[in-house]
């Protein structure tokens, strides 16, 4: 059954959301707000509460709700409205001959198809059995010498009648009458939308697909693609290390790679290609060498995702400081399990409980305290607790089990781009899925090319690199940024249509950059459902501010918006604070802070909005402002125009089409729909389809026919009269 929101629902029976939410409760479902999905079972709870709600109520004129007759009908009339519309509909002009003639025709067909072996699908026989049941017309051979049915057919987009034909090796003429008897008139060269092609086939008992064509330009729906679950296999887990400034990143990493790179690689030298491998227990796990939530972030902000597993390092004689907050929440925003390194163990001052107490506050508790966090105590300096922090990543890698398919195309992220004088554009990738080759064609952001050489992080030239690794290519025609996605394509001519209409669509993105949240657009981001959260980022002159400020914001009760703050700091607003907005699609709140010039210039080339405040109040003010657009519009409704039945007829999987002259005004596809009979209203819903002769109308003016049908409603009878109507907003 069709989902629906709950202001969606109120609108439609014209009471308020609040209303509705009420109810829902006495019903012991529990909705949020006014942005809530209502399940089947819930809209039908409600439909049937206030469709007795208004069988009680005294009858009125005919701009109010059915009576308790036509109530009761409504229901009934659903299930078996769906049922008929489950398939989707044809078109449906109101020539079609008696229902009679029809539904021999179908029965001859559907017994063909039966014939013709054991190829009915599910739609297939769902039909048949419909027509078994309801048809009387004795079974007539089919013509001897036609060539057997096809099994399955699949299409993109539409065909033509003529097309269509091809494909089921018949005829056009005989689909032409097999239209005419659905009630659609087509002439050869006529395209077909997808439900008359379906209607069609379903008549056939032929199988038929509609093959979805995906933006091959966009990378994205490659790290998309659904994968063969019995191909995927483990891969090594990918880790960045971030924490604050001095507490011990960057000596971490290059103790990891000393004691570890070199087992078994004697004589490699290490090279700076911004990732490595190591090798521990017969397992490898891949280290991003760009320390800092800086790295992690922009690439988030990018669309990737890279990290599987953050290391979080916290100096034992200093404790959490002001970046080791912002490591945490750039993790808790990317959803990355964190384990802590409590580095720096070698120290006299070194207090290791002070920083599981200070981490404590900030949500990450240690298994030994009742948490679920991990703790390594280890010292970068002379390589203690090294050993058990790595088997740690192992440990994390094998609960969450990342895998990838070795055998697939490669696709994955560019760590690190530059320009080098003498190799041309040098691009370190690594890889995500699948297995890159040599010579592979690729396109990388907006670049494209063939893969020259490959190097891995030892300095060695390699010829394939399978899933989690890293390593450095050449061979692309420009420098991608880091961040950027690449995919590995069949042959050089697809990868470089496909790399140069991706140039093309960057230059135009560049004129029409895409609208990130901001106070301004909330409501309408909101409206259309895109968003459900309002994420922001509060930064004070002082702790007490923030804190305020934070908790004046968690008190915004405004229906269908929630407030997440997903950081909160003293100090200016920096860079780092937008990098992480743009990536998370928050708003910045500055209390008594002004953000640094690197801070603007990012913020204005990244949009994020930003807000400063001296005074509380008016911080509230604004976000409330802002979400005040949110509140249920109020709606009158206003009658455009009226319809005469002047013929109906049934189709199996369409249900009853309404071949309707329009006496007054006019009906559009998105108007409200009353039925009336005898002045009294039978039924009041949505419109279904709107159709001139076969093809979809937007509206249809007084003086023309046009064919209508009526979402989960049936009982339509000549000389029936449709009002329809529209909701008009009240300015408030
Ligand atoms: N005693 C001791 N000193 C350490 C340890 N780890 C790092 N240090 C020292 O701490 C200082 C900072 O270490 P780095 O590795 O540069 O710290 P970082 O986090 O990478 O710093 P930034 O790159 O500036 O953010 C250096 O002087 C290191 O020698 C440790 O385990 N024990």
């Amino acid at each position: 059954m069709s989902k629906t929101r709950v202001y969606e629902y109120a609108k439609k029976q014209n009471v308020t959301s609040k209303e509705v939410i009420d109810l829902l409760k006495t019903m012991n479902i529990e909705v949020k707000n006014h942005m809530a999905t209502l399940e089947g079972e819930a809209i039908t709870k409600l439909d049937a509460s206030y469709n007795k709600g208004k069988s009680t109520a005294p009858k009125t004129d005919s701009k109010n709700k059915p009576e308790t007759k036509t109530a009761n009908r409504t229901q009934g009339s659903q299930q078996q409205a769906s049922q008929a519309n489950r398939g989707g509909q044809g078109g449906s002009q109101n020539r079609g001959p008696q229902t009679g003639g029809n539904r021999g025709g179908q029965n001859q067909a559907a017994n063909k198809g039966r014939a013709g072996g054991q190829r009915n699908n599910n739609q297939g026989n769902r039909g048949g059995k419909n027509r078994n049941q309801k048809s009387k017309t004795p079974y007539q051979p089919a013509p001897v010498k036609q060539k057997e049915l096809p099994e399955k057919i699949t299409f993109v987009e539409s065909l033509t009648v003529a097309e269509l034909a091809k494909k089921l090796h018949r005829e056009p003429s005989e689909v032409v009458k097999k239209l005419f008897m659905l009630g659609v008139m087509a002439t050869v060269n006529q395209e077909l939308d997808k439900d008359a092609i379906e209607l069609i086939c379903t008549d056939y008992g032929v199988e038929v697909e509609e093959e979805i064509l995906i933006d091959s330009t966009d990378l994205e729906t490659y790290f998309e693609e659904e994968q063969d679950a019995d191909a995927q296999v483990e891969r090594p887990s990918v880790v960045t290390i971030m924490g604050h400034v001095d507490h011990g990143k960057t000596t971490l990493l290059d103790s990891i790679r000393k004691t570890k790179v070199t087992e078994g690689e004697a004589g490699g030298i290490t090279q700076h290609i911004g990732a490595y491998q190591v090798e521990v227990n017969d397992k490898k796990i891949t280290f991003l060498d760009t320390p800092g939530h800086a790295a992690f972030t922009t690439m988030r902000a990018r669309g990737a995702k890279v990290t599987d597993i953050t290391i979080l390092v916290v100096a034992a004689d200093d404790g959490v400081m002001p970046q080791t907050v912002e490591a945490i929440n750039h993790a808790k925003a990317a959803e990355v399990p964190i384990i802590i390194a409590v580095n720096k163990m070698d120290k006299p001052s070194a207090n290791p409980d002070r920083v599981m107490q200070e981490l404590t506050e900030h949500g990450l508790v240690p298994e030994a305290w009742g948490g679920d966090t991990i703790f390594v105590p280890v010292s970068a300096l002379n390589g203690e607790g090294i050993d058990n922090l790595l088997e740690m990543i192992l440990l994390v890698g094998e609960v969450e089990e990342y895998k990838a398919n070795p055998k697939r195309r490669a696709l994955g992220t560019v760590i690190e781009a530059e320009l080098d004088k003498g190799r041309g554009s040098v691009a370190t990738l690594l890889v995500q899925d699948g297995t890159l080759q040599v010579g592979d064609p690729i396109v990388v952001g907006y670049t494209f090319g063939r893969v020259r050489a490959m190097v891995n992080d030892l300095g060695r030239r390699v010829k394939s690199a399978g899933p989690s690794t890293p390593v450095e290519i050449t061979g692309l025609n420009d420098v991608p940024q880091a961040g950027d996605r690449f995919v590995v394509f069949e042959d050089e001519k697809t990868a470089r249509s496909i790399g140069e209409t991706r140039a093309q669509q960057a230059l135009q993105a560049q004129r029409g950059e895409k609208t990130r949240v901001s106070l301004d657009n909330l409501f309408e981001q909101m409206k259309q459902g895109e968003m459900k959260d309002l994420n922001v980022i509060v930064k004070g002159d002082v702790q007490g501010s923030v804190e305020a400020v934070a908790a004046s914001l968690l008190k915004i009760a405004v229906e269908g918006v929630n407030i997440k703050i997903i950081h909160t700091a003293v100090g200016a607003i920096t860079e780092s604070d937008i990098t992480l907005a743009a990536a998370s699609n928050a708003i910045v709140i500055g209390f008594n802070v002004r953000p640094d010039a690197n801070a603007k210039r990012a913020a204005d080339a990244e949009q994020v909005d930003v807000r400063l405040h001296r005074i509380i109040y008016k911080v509230i003010e604004e976000i409330e402002a802002a979400m005040e657009g949110l509140l249920d519009p109020e709606f009158e409704e206003k009658v455009i125009g009226q319809a005469e039945v002047r013929q109906t007829f049934k189709v199996s999987k369409v249900g009853t089409i309404a071949g309707s002259y329009v006496i007054e005004g006019k009906i559009t596809r998105d108007s409200g729909i009353r039925l009336l009979r005898d002045g009294v209203v039978i039924f009041e819903g949505e419109l279904d389809t709107l159709k001139r002769f076969k093809d979809d109308a937007k509206e249809v003016a007084k003086g023309y026919e046009c064919g209508i049908t009526i979402k989960n409603f049936n009982d339509v009878k000549e000389g029936d009269i449709f009002e329809a109507f529209v909701m008009e907003e009240i300015k408030r």
